[in-house]
């Protein structure tokens, strides 16, 4: 059967609801269509709402489990009620349903957190006793570690509820990340981009990854035209050292890789107590068709150098 998407029989490409999830579906789409000079009619949205969508009253932590925001998604997949789906590569697990692939990760945004206060130009220049607004575990231990007299809060929803929620002044300053912000035309919100020296992003961040049944053929052709294979062997080698780790989104582990003008692939992870007290750091270089293996060798080595009882907040 030929699978070229028409407008009457349209490519359905499955994704949340949120404003940055369309964003981004939108951005897979229009790729799709000027890659292959098909018109945006020949591409269906179709939103599909999430445990994660559905339940705001409670932490991510709370809820557990890992794919929140991705296991409806993806069985709407399996089930062929939709033919792609959009993520963003920061939210998925790092073990995947043997049915479904991500080989396509489009070009990626900027990786770094965004700094966001009405008060405040930075995390250095707030005072001992201001108040973070965050629910990542991975920027609570980070913002503990660097500045243990901050106080931390916790701080759920999208993007516009996190904003709102620092204007009623819940918190004196809260990160996002630049990418979620760019995508939505609202880079002007950030304060300071924090550079990755200073607050190393989590695993992915930025990238967009968009997935198909690993049967189906046609598709993964249509697909390959917009993969960026930099982009791929970057998240390829963060996804490496958080899958060793056993990591989630939801973990304290922060890993950002980076290709040099030379064409080495650089890796830099690392893994926090989630009370900032310690952290543990480490780099790799190397040629970027080793992207999978490095990943998992700084991981090794971050675990075999990791005193008793650190790794404990994985159990
Ligand atoms: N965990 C939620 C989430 N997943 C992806 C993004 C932003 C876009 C990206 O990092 O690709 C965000 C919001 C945020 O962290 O501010």
């Amino acid at each position: 059967m030929d699978r070229t998407p028409t407008p009457l029989n349209p490519l359905r490409i499955g994704t949340r609801g949120s404003a940055l999830a369309l964003a981004q579906a939108h951005e897979t789409r229009d790729r799709l269509a000027e890659a292959h000079g098909l018109p945006p009619e020949a591409f269906e949205i179709v939103i599909i709402r999430t445990t994660g969508d559905r339940i705001t009253d409670r932490s991510l932590r709370e809820l557990g489990g890992k794919g929140l925001f991705t296991r409806e998604i993806e069985q709407a997949l399996s089930n062929a009620e939709i033919d792609i789906a959009v993520h963003s590569m920061k939210d998925m697990p790092v073990l995947q349903p043997e049915d479904l692939v991500i080989d396509c990760i489009l070009p990626r945004e900027d990786v770094r957190d965004a700094f966001v206060s009405h008060r405040y130009a930075s995390l250095a220049d707030m005072p001992d006793g201001a108040v973070i607004g965050s629910s990542s575990l991975r920027r609570q231990s980070q913002v503990a570690h660097r500045r243990p007299g901050l106080r931390l809060v916790e701080f759920r929803g999208n993007v516009q509820t996190r904003l709102a929620k620092l204007e009623q002044g819940v918190a004196d300053a809260t990160f996002l990340a630049m990418a979620g912000l760019a995508r939505l035309g609202m880079s002007a919100v950030a304060t300071q981009a924090v550079p990755p020296s200073e607050m190393l992003p989590a695993v992915a961040q930025g990238a967009i990854g968009v997935e198909r049944r690993a049967s189906d053929d046609q598709i993964a052709a249509l697909l390959s035209a917009i993969n960026d294979p930099a982009s791929a062997t970057r998240v390829t080698a963060e996804r490496a050292f958080l899958r060793r780790l056993d990591g989630s989104c939801q973990t304290p582990i922060a890993g950002l890789a980076e290709i040099a003008a030379d064409g080495t692939l650089h890796l830099r992870g690392e893994i926090l107590r989630p009370d900032g007290s310690a952290v543990l750091r480490g780099e790799r270089r190397g040629p970027g068709s080793d992207a999978a293996r490095m990943g998992d060798d700084l991981a090794a080595e971050l675990l075999a150098t990791a005193p008793a009882g650190f790794m404990d907040f994985l159990s």
